[in-house]
């Protein structure tokens, strides 16, 4: 990784670094400390999915990915390359193109700005961006995608989402027009917590439950 994405990480990640913004009231600050506890059970939960487990749940995500598109008429759809155990949902991308949906895939442009997109279908060169994600070249055309398919790192009953902490798929959704989102999650990112001023709600969080 390089040394500026390095850093970046280092503050995103680690809570106690200070940041360029106003400390949080102590309600905040006890949210924000359950979120980060939750987040660390939930990524040792997933890592500790065995192979198997994995393709059969990412299977069953992937259908259902494909199913919502469909049936949401969604034309344009940002999807995301895997990171830190996330559902590989790479053969519905494959069926998604072959159904003529236009994929486009986000990139870390800095720290505290919303995402941007770019084009991008299965085959296509890659590049790490900013945060080590790989993402489409910058020559790829930008795009403005219908929806976002956002993975969780757990969500809550009300359609909340749990991510990494660096807030930028929250600071996309604040955004106008405001893209539609649909969470992917295995089933046991189901978890309590509160919400946010700044969390915007998914339209759906699809899930490998039967
Ligand atoms: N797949 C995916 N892409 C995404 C996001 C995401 O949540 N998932 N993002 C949503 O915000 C943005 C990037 N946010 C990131 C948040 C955390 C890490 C991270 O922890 N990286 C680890 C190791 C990655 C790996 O397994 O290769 C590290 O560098 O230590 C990277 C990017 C845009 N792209
Ligand atoms: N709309 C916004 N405008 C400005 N800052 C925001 C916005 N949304 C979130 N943030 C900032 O991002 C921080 C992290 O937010 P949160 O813990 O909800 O991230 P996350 O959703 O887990 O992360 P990610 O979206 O990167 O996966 C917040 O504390 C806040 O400072």
């Amino acid at each position: 990784m390089q040394a500026s994405s390095y850093r970046l990480m280092k503050q995103i990640m680690n809570p106690s670094i200070a940041r360029d913004t106003p400390a949080p009231s102590s309600e905040t600050a006890s949210l924000v400390l359950h979120k980060q506890q939750l987040r660390t059970a939930l990524l040792a939960r997933r890592k500790a999915l065995d192979v198997q487990e994995r393709e059969l749940a990412d299977a069953r995500i992937g259908q259902r990915v494909l199913e919502w598109t469909m049936r949401a008429g969604v034309s344009s759809l940002a999807v995301y390359q895997p990171i830190r155990g996330e559902p590989d949902l790479a053969a519905a991308y494959n069926a998604l193109a072959a159904r003529g949906v236009h994929l486009c895939l986000p990139v870390v442009v800095e720290k505290d700005a919303p995402l941007l997109f770019r084009a991008w279908q299965p085959g296509d060169a890659l590049q790490k961006d900013a945060l080590g994600t790989l993402a489409p070249l910058p020559s790829a055309p930008e795009i403005r995608p219908q929806a976002l398919l956002i993975p969780c790192v757990g969500f809550n009953a009300a359609g909340f989402r749990l991510g990494y902490g660096g807030g930028f798929y929250d600071r996309t959704l604040a955004g106008l027009p405001r893209p539609r989102a649909v969470g992917v999650c295995y089933r046991f990112g189901l978890a309590a917590f509160e919400a946010q001023a700044h969390d915007v709600p998914m339209e759906a969080i699809l899930t490998d439950a039967d």
